[in-house]
């Protein structure tokens, strides 16, 4: 026997159209994103696939997602847990600035370093400044936890916890689990999962809004499919190929 885990990377958010560094920043689904969502909840339908729970980040753009795609799925109804350990890297003083911008004033070395590395955080972003979320009631919680930037290291440092406690349990309860989060931690998930290197993760990117879908063994929790499996492979491929190339 396996556990089914669903990930799904939300659909195309205002800033992703606008290509601006985003991380815990709240901004909302483009219409096209909220259509990708949705075609994503189609695709869990017709592949038979039934979540019987969701996880969510504590960000709207992840959580509408989950919405438009469940609803779509007639699976509106099932129990939704939420944590901001799911939540998108935080981007630090990127936050707010377009890529190819800062791609342009720094370079594409230091560009994909701060993008793509492990474990080089971008500068951290003041307290005070715009786009800042200290102080945002829905976090009020994490004292000193709270980032000011994250590299994906520290991603998978704050998601793990949440990964072992909240989702794997679920997992060996017999859930079929759909977790709606961000192109980064979604990284972290399947970093984790499919055991990938430091150095190749920086390869690995995720489309919005496209089910990938992992059956793992019921003992190690192992993915029986290296990669997992996309419902639909060509049309992810070349979403992530684009995500890839954001900035250029
Ligand atoms: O801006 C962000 O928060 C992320 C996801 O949109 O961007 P990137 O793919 O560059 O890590």
């Amino acid at each position: 026997m396996t556990h089914t885990l669903i990930l799904l990377r939300h659909g195309e958010s205002e800033w992703n159209a606008k290509n601006l560094f985003t991380g815990w920043v709240d901004v909302g689904l483009t219409e096209k994103g909220q259509a990708e969502a949705v075609r994503g909840g189609e695709q869990l339908v017709a592949a038979g696939l039934h979540p019987t729970v969701v996880h969510t980040s504590l960000q709207r753009r992840a959580i509408n997602t989950a919405a438009l795609a469940l609803d779509a799925a007639d699976r509106h109804w099932i129990p939704v847990r939420r944590s901001w350990r799911l939540n998108e890297r935080h981007y630090g003083a990127l936050q707010g600035k377009n890529k190819a911008q800062v791609r342009d004033e720094y370079g594409e070395e230091q560009f994909m370093l701060w993008r793509r590395s492990f474990d080089v955080p971008p500068p951290p972003l003041d307290d005070d400044a715009e786009y800042s979320q200290v102080g945002d009631p829905q976090y009020a919680d994490l004292g000193a936890e709270m980032p000011r930037t994250e590299c994906l290291r520290d991603v998978i440092a704050r998601l793990l916890p949440y990964w072992e406690a909240g989702i794997v349990p679920d997992l060996r309860a017999g859930h079929t689990v759909l977790v709606a989060a961000h192109g980064n931690s979604l990284r972290a998930i399947v970093k984790h999962l499919d055991q990938i290197s430091d150095e190749d993760i920086a390869g690995l990117n995720i489309p919005t809004g496209m089910p990938l879908v992992y059956e793992l063994d019921e003992d190690t929790m192992q993915p029986v499919t290296k990669g997992g499996t996309y419902l639909d492979p060509e049309a992810a491929a070349a979403a992530a190929a684009a995500v890839a190339n954001q900035g250029r």
